[in-house]
């Protein structure tokens, strides 16, 4: 999203929700870099505060803010692709000692565990496990691999 009146007209949608379902929120969790971006657009939306935490490698709070107290936190994405990164986030928010409301992404391809998602849109394109794929078993070899989106 390079524009950012129109990632914070996102991050307004993205916000009302949050307040709706989520309105003991005390702090947004970010993970680097495009959820921290997005993260600090939200919480300016819900006057909350936000911190980041690396999830990829050893977990850990970006140094800018490091909670001091219990806090009722929401982790904010844009995308959601495996979950890997929203879970090693989550585990490590609640081993800190503060409780995970759930995720706010704006589309989920992934039900990372038990953790409580709220999306803005389902995602526009099917998935499927290798095993049930019907290109595959329609004998299509895979033109791409290892992309993101
Ligand atoms: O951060 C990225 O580089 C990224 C690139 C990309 O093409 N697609 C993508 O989803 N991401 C990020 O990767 C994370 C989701 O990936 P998973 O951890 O696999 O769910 C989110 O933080 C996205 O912002």
């Amino acid at each position: 999203m390079r524009d950012p009146l129109r990632l914070d007209e996102v991050a307004r949608v993205q916000a009302e929700q949050i307040g709706r379902v989520w309105p003991q929120a005390t702090l947004l969790v970010g993970l680097p870099e495009c959820g921290a971006v997005l993260s600090a657009f939200v919480a300016r939306h819900l006057g909350l505060p936000v911190a980041f935490v690396h999830s990829s490698g050893v977990p850990g709070w970006h140094r800018m803010h490091v909670p001091e107290r219990a806090e009722r936190a929401v982790i904010v994405d844009d995308l959601i692709g495996t979950g890997r990164g929203v879970r090693v986030a989550a585990d490590f928010l609640i081993r800190e000692g503060h409780a995970v409301l759930g995720v706010s992404a704006w589309i989920s391809r992934a039900e990372p565990g038990a953790l409580k998602v709220l999306t803005l849109m389902p995602p526009p394109y099917p998935t499927w496990k290798a095993e049930g794929c019907p290109d595959c078993s329609a004998g299509y070899a895979p033109r791409y691999t290892g992309i993101r989106e």
